[in-house]
């Protein structure tokens, strides 16, 4: 679905933002862009999306070269969902929408109301001017505008920004159920509990170049360092230890009384990041 080889891009001649980054997204795959501010994350979605031109190396969309695709069909495909809402505040949500929507075909445009529904929009807004909404209603808005022309490729930056914490199992549950439909997923975030939770794979992108791609579970397996934390109780007190995974074979050999919990010591996506990269992600 995504085909990207050896992509640079420099802002002005002293400024090189992307150093030759490579990776593909499979057809219904939801695949994670991740990587701290100015790492060149936007940078990418905005080549990928046809905003910013002038790159150097191969991108291919649906199997075409990006540079010969920007065409009705091109943006016909594609759902974005941008970091910052690009809303007219004062129009009302179903005004903004309804604008969008009338550059795309009457057979490609949903039910605006139905989605905004299923968005868990408050309908007594609906016709308000977007200036009298909360970020999490902007929000809504936003990927109401991405999901409204039933997209095959969704990008979608930062998604879960500003919502609270229900707000943001909605709209995962609404991502797995565009990807239960065969939609391609683009998410760029710096959430790793979303990147986690959702992606099937992710990039890790530093300093425009990528430290490497692969599922959540692999990275946290891969770095895991194989130990188990046992919870005990020994003489009314509760202690814990931490063993080496290998050493569990010959059971719980130090003194205790009761236990109460043993689990692994598993890295979060968060841990293997800062291994790759050194860096935390904001
Ligand atoms: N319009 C621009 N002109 C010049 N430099 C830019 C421009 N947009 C971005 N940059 C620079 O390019 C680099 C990558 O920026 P980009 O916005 O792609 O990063 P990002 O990973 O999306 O960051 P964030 O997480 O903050 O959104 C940064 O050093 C940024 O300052």
């Amino acid at each position: 679905m995504i085909e990207v080889k050896d992509l640079t891009f420099s802002y002005g001649k002293s400024k090189q933002t992307l150093h030759g980054i490579d990776f593909t997204v499979e057809k219904g795959e939801i695949f994670g862009f991740l990587g701290p501010n100015g790492s060149g994350k936007s940078t990418t979605q905005k080549i990928l999306t046809g905003i910013l031109k002038g790159h150097g190396g191969d991108v291919g969309l649906f199997g075409k070269d990006i540079t010969k695709s920007y065409n009705q069909e091109f943006y016909q495909n594609i759902g974005v969902l941008f970091e910052y809402p690009y809303l007219y505040a004062n129009l009302s949500g179903l005004d903004n929408l309804n604008y969008f929507i009338s550059f795309y075909p009457k057979e490609q445009r949903q039910d605006i109301e139905v989605i905004l529904e299923r968005l868990e929009f408050k309908k007594d807004y609906i016709k308000k001017p977007v200036s009298s909404y909360s970020k999490g209603m902007r929000q809504r808005v936003s990927m109401a505008r991405a999901l409204m022309t039933s997209p095959k490729l969704l990008f979608l930056d930062e998604p879960t920004s500003g919502l609270d914490p229900a707000g943001a199992v909605l709209f995962r549950n609404i991502i797995e159920e565009e990807r239960k439909k065969g939609t391609t997923v683009f998410l760029t975030t710096h959430n790793m509990l979303d990147a986690d939770l959702l992606c099937d794979r992710v990039a890790f992108i530093v300093n425009g170049s990528i430290a490497v791609v692969d599922t959540p579970k692999n990275l946290k397996e891969e770095n895991s360092n194989q130990k188990i934390v046992i919870d005990y109780m020994l003489k009314d007190k509760r202690e814990k230890k931490i063993i080496k995974a290998c050493e569990l074979t010959q059971g719980i050999l130090f003194p205790h009384d009761e236990i109460v919990s043993i689990h692994s010591q598993e890295p979060s996506l968060e841990d293997v990041f800062i291994q790759y990269t050194g860096r935390g992600l904001s």
